[in-house]
């Protein structure tokens, strides 16, 4: 990097270096006329990341300045990469006039853009939230704050562990994270977009009072920090953070909620990728929980259903608040006016925060308008359904009408794009704007006339009347005609093939012209600054009504996809468990062409744990899976895949499904299952559904067995609720050594040599396994399939049941081996001897009933 200070530099490369050295660590958009350039090393990255052209600038210094650009007018698409690629920008606009100005232009970073604090429509996934979080070391534990700027939320949360914070990290997914510069990264190491702040930025006393003044409280009591912690100092950081970003105040961040993990049914990091919520196992949004609910009208009805399926409740209580909404809603078909009022609203919440940090589009205002408009028809059309949480979510939807009515009225539709455009305020709005418009307009018909005039007067006949902007207006005469222009006419230009003058007229005109304009311009932005202190005025009743909006497309969606889908509400009842009938798989239903076979489950009460067999593709996974999704759904207050169900309280979530080398970390696969296990092992209750598939698989036969045995044991001891899948024949034999445990199994049926999966799930252990008839299925060539059936035969052979190479590890340890006395015979009972005489062909009705009495005389 070059020098700033090295005096040989040009006056604007000096300019340049002394900015960037604000903002070493980031891109620097620095604006030149119609382009932002980039230089020297982000030339270079900006070239790579956004693959457009490296060139070279002049000299500096004595070196080629390297140099890549964007056009400003494009400027969103590029930085909209930039951000998903982790990268923050720093815009540095010209704000001199460049007229004026001795020297280069006066320049200044305006806004710093940063993948977790954007607010740009333009810029941000409609229906994701997208987080700025940071955290701060707590003896063992952690701090966590973060921040939904573009949503006007900030939230801290006290973690007891690493774990706890990788599971809180999993969930919310922030787009940055920052932490303090000495510590280790902990639980955050491997994040992509890792911002190291100064560590002063984290103390967690001068946060509290950064967070009071911008919440407008005397201190943090009253959210239950009155003794400021490490939480504390992290939503500090993430404050600080913004402010640096924003270059402005954050009117709109008012609140601050605590969260407390222990109200949520947790999951951690693992089974959160594994239940594939928002994201597959592949890694696309494509047959996940999430794209299949989310039918949801406004973007920010979607984002808050996604925070209710990434945060599925434990108290049932305020689950059973959400059903009754939806039972409500699914009433008489009530949803459907619902949705059709919530087609005007739109993404209400997002405009008001650009409305709070002025950076709202003419676009912006107008759509807030319409929703505004839509409120008393969506009010109307909610109060219908009967429900508390519904009745609490209308009366947040107070009377905008006058500020609707004003906004109708204001803005012009279709709105320019941009506010400097012009046209974005109606006519008839103002007159002093109106009049100010007519002298513009009026133009076009002054100069029409003042050519003919001119025409005339010169009998030119292609004298033109032509507008620049560096000149202004001038009349246009070819040269050739140049000896016939009137005296009072003076040269302005001289150009190859014509000659331009002005005259006085046209001169008094256009200076009243160009002020008009630019008063017109400047009443326009003054009007328009106007109805944003109008909306800001009201800005926390529009944000209470947002949420509320957002609460009822939430709500109203989980009543259409109930509908739709033919999902039943479960019954939430005390008795840790889950009982299901004809339960299905949410997502493999909707996915495949053919139809899926629904299946019971019961486990609670004195059946906590089953053992899972069948063969490979037999749908264990598939049944597995559909329980924690079924479960999770439930927490979340939605209605469920299943035809009953009776679902009790839940503390946590675990599925160690699937295998994956976790090569980041250099963990093989072995080792990752056995800390994901381990992790479950340390923090499973009697109210933790567990999912384990094929644990211990990837070791020695062995080793696998004796682990999950190991594990299994444990579970059963915690009285955890655990679906055990497993293609070890030998663990169906838990079934009778682990209290509460009981064996179920998918069935198939043979079909020559093939196979046929049923995918019904029936109580008792799998006869068999059909791994050839599985492999034949998948292509294996037909010499590896007959070498594998006559292996098959060998090992059977082998290891037939009195073979003592095959251990039964579940067999109790064998006594102490003193030799047993042999028994001594006991003589026969002598009813025994009677009837050992008898043929019971040779005797009569009679004889039979005599035999009975005698016998029964001798056992007396
Ligand atoms: N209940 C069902 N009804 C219809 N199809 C199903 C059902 N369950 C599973 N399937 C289908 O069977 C496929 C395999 O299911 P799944 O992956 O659950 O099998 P698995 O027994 O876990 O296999 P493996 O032991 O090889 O992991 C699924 O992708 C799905 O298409």
């Amino acid at each position: 990097m070059a020098d700033a200070t090295a005096p040989q530099h040009t006056p604007l490369m000096r300019q340049y270096l002394g900015i960037k050295a604000e903002h070493p660590d980031i891109l620097v958009f620095f604006r030149m006329g119609d382009f932002y350039e980039l230089f020297y090393e982000d030339a270079r990255r900006a070239a790579e990341l956004l693959d457009i052209t490296l060139t070279v600038r002049g000299e500096s210094a004595g070196e080629p300045i390297p140099m890549s650009g964007v056009p400003v007018h494009a400027v969103e698409a590029y930085l909209a990469r930039l951000i998903r690629k982790g990268e923050s920008v720093a815009i540095c606009e010209q704000i001199g006039d460049p007229a004026t100005a001795k020297g280069p232009v006066e320049r200044q970073v305006v806004r710093v853009v940063t993948p977790g604090t954007v607010s740009d429509e333009a810029l941000l996934e409609e229906r994701r939230d997208q987080l700025v979080a940071a955290l701060a070391p707590d003896g063992d534990g952690w701090g966590l704050a973060w921040a939904d700027v573009s949503g006007g939320r900030l939230a801290v949360m006290s973690l007891d562990d690493a774990e706890a914070a990788e599971a809180e990290l999993a969930r919310l997914r922030p787009a940055e994270l920052l932490l303090p510069e000495t510590i280790d990264a902990g639980p955050a190491s491997g994040h992509h977009a890792l911002r190291r702040r100064g560590d002063w930025l984290f103390d967690p006393a001068e946060a509290a009072r950064q967070l009071a003044e911008q919440l407008g409280s005397r201190d943090l009591a009253g959210y239950g920090l009155a003794d400021p912690g490490a939480e504390t100092g992290a939503a500090g950081a993430v404050l600080d953070y913004l402010r640096h970003t924003q270059r402005g105040s954050l009117p709109h961040l008012r609140t601050l909620t605590v969260e407390d993990r222990s109200e949520a049914v947790l999951i951690d990091a693992a089974s959160r990728r594994n239940l594939e919520i928002e994201q597959s196992l592949a890694g696309d949004d494509r047959h996940t929980l999430a794209a299949l609910l989310d039918t949801s009208i406004t973007p920010m009805g979607g984002r808050l259903l996604r925070r209710w399926l990434h945060r599925p409740l434990r108290d049932h209580a305020a689950v059973a608040e959400r059903q009754a909404a939806v039972a409500a809603l699914l009433e008489g078909g009530n949803y459907l006016p619902v949705r059709e009022a919530l087609a005007e609203v739109g993404d209400m919440e997002r405009i008001l925060t650009r409305v709070a940090l002025r950076s709202a589009r003419p676009r912006d205002l107008v759509r807030l308008g319409h929703a505004l408009a839509a409120l008393p028809g969506l009010r109307a059309a909610a109060s219908a359904a009967g429900a508390d949480l519904i009745h609490a979510q209308v009366e947040e939807l107070a009377d905008f009408s006058e500020l609707a009515t004003t906004l109708g009225s204001a803005l012009a539709e279709p709105p320019p794009a941009w506010l400097r455009d012009g046209g974005a305020i109606a006519a008839g709005y103002d007159t002093e704007l109106d009049e100010l418009r007519r002298l513009t307009e009026d133009a076009d018909g002054f100069l029409a006339e003042l050519e003919a005039d001119e025409r005339e007067r010169t009998g030119i006949p292609n004298l033109r009347l032509r507008h620049n902007r560096v000149h202004g207006y001038a009349i246009e005469v070819p040269r050739s005609a140049s000896d016939r222009v009137p005296a009072d006419y003076t040269r302005r230009q001289t150009l190859k093939a014509v000659e331009r003058y002005v005259t006085d007229e046209l001169e008094a005109f256009e200076s009243r012209v160009v002020s008009a304009r630019e008063r017109g311009s400047a009443r326009e932005r003054a009007l328009y600054e106007g109805l944003l202190d109008l909306i800001n005025e009201q800005l926390p009743a529009l944000q209470a009504a947002a949420a509320a909006v957002a609460t009822l497309d939430a709500l109203t969606t989980l009543a259409e996809r109930a509908e739709t889908l033919g999902w039943s509400r479960p019954a939430l009842v005390e008795t840790p468990g889950l009982w299901l009938d004809a339960g299905r798989h949410p997502v493999v239903e909707q996915a495949q062409a053919e139809p899926f076979v629904a299946n019971d489950l019961a486990l609670g009460g004195d059946q906590r744990m089953l053992v899972v067999t069948g063969p490979n593709m037999g749908g264990k996974s598939t049944w597995m899976r559909q329980a924690a999704l079924i479960a999770l759904l439930a927490h979340a207050g939605s209605y469920i895949p299943a035809e009953a169900a009776r679902i009790g309280p839940l503390d946590r979530i675990f599925t160690r499904i699937g295998a994956s080398d976790d090569l980041a970390s250099g963990r093989s696969t072995f080792m990752v299952e056995m800390t994901e296990t381990a992790n479950i092992l340390h923090h499973a209750t009697d109210r933790s559904l567990v999912l384990l598939d094929e644990i211990g698989r990837g070791t020695s036969t062995f080793d696998g067995l004796a682990l999950a045995s190991a594990v299994a044991e444990e579970l059963a001891r915690r009285g955890a609720l655990t679906l055990f899948a497993t293609h070890y024949f030998e663990l169906t034999a838990l079934a009778e050594q682990l209290p509460g445990a009981a064996n179920v199994h998918v069935r198939a049926r043979e079909h020559g040599d093939s196979v046929i999966f049923l995918h019904r799930v029936e109580t008792g252990p799998a006869s068999r396994s059909y791994g050839l008839q599985v492999a034949a299925l998948a292509g294996l060539p037909d010499p590896v399939l007959r070498a594998a059936r006559q292996r098959l035969h060998e090992l059977e052979a082998r290891t037939a049941p009195a073979d003592p190479a095959q251990p039964d590890l579940f067999a109790e340890p064998a006594p102490p081996s003193a030799p047993e006395p042999a028994p001594v015979p006991e003589p026969p009972h002598p009813a025994v001897e009677a009837l050992r005489e008898v043929d019971p062909d040779e005797l009569t009705p009679r004889a039979a009933l005599d035999l009975v009495y005698r016998l029964r005389r001798e056992v007396e």
